[in-house]
């Protein structure tokens, strides 16, 4: 897709997500990557639902502001996802309900903080492990995404929200509308006891939809 194409897309989807009550106030931020390297990306504190094709920011692979307004605080950790993650091309990050309740859950096992419950779960989501707290724009948060991104399509940030990366804005979108489904069923299902899908289930998904 052409620039403007892609700029037109983040738009469409901002306003979708905001329109679903996935994205409220300025929270989240959306990204694109370029054939060129550059990222397009929403500005920070802009509401996803009211972007302009203009004023969203291009950023060089380095992390240089090169145009539009003034790029999410966020850029370096969806810089650092595309570096881990050369088939990904968008990133979803947002402050959805269900997913952030999830990100401030204590959890015994951080590799993984969803059970398997569906199908759609695994082909979407894959394992989602959680990731230390660190405050909105440190750099340091985008060294521990560094660190963890090439092995995972969607990451949960603790006491923050859910980075979820796809071949496409779309494919992106999907993965989170997934995600954030499945935290809500995690809490309407509460303490009962919860039929996981098994090893041999899990194993069938992957092998007839790789990621
Ligand atoms: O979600 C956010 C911080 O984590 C929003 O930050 P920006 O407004 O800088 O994109
Ligand atoms: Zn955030």
């Amino acid at each position: 897709m052409k620039e403007d194409e892609l700029r037109a897309e983040i738009v469409k989807f901002g306003a979708l997500l905001y329109g679903r009550g996935l994205a409220h106030g300025s929270a989240g931020n959306l990204s694109v990557r370029q054939e060129d390297g550059t990222i397009l990306v929403t500005p920070t504190n802009s509401s996803l639902g009211f972007l302009s094709p203009g004023q969203i920011s291009k950023v060089s692979a380095e992390g240089i502001h090169l145009v539009g307004d003034p790029p999410s605080k966020e850029a370096f950790f969806h810089l650092a996802v595309y570096q881990e993650r050369p088939e990904a091309s968008a990133i979803v990050h947002l402050h959805s309900t269900h997913a952030v309740a999830l990100s401030c859950l204590c959890h015994e096992d951080t590799s993984d903080v969803l059970p398997p419950l569906t199908a759609y779960q695994i082909m979407r989501i894959g394992r989602l492990p959680l990731l230390p707290y660190f405050r909105p724009g440190d750099r340091k948060l985008a060294d521990a995404v560094r660190q963890i991104a090439g092995g995972h399509k969607a990451m949960l940030l603790a006491n923050h929200g859910p980075i979820v990366s796809g071949k496409s804005l779309q494919d992106a979108v999907h993965a989170y509308e997934e995600l954030e489904e499945t935290a809500k069923l995690v809490f309407l299902i509460g303490d009962r006891p919860v039929s996981r899908l098994t090893c041999e289930a899990i194993a069938d998904l992957n092998e007839a939809f790789p990621n």
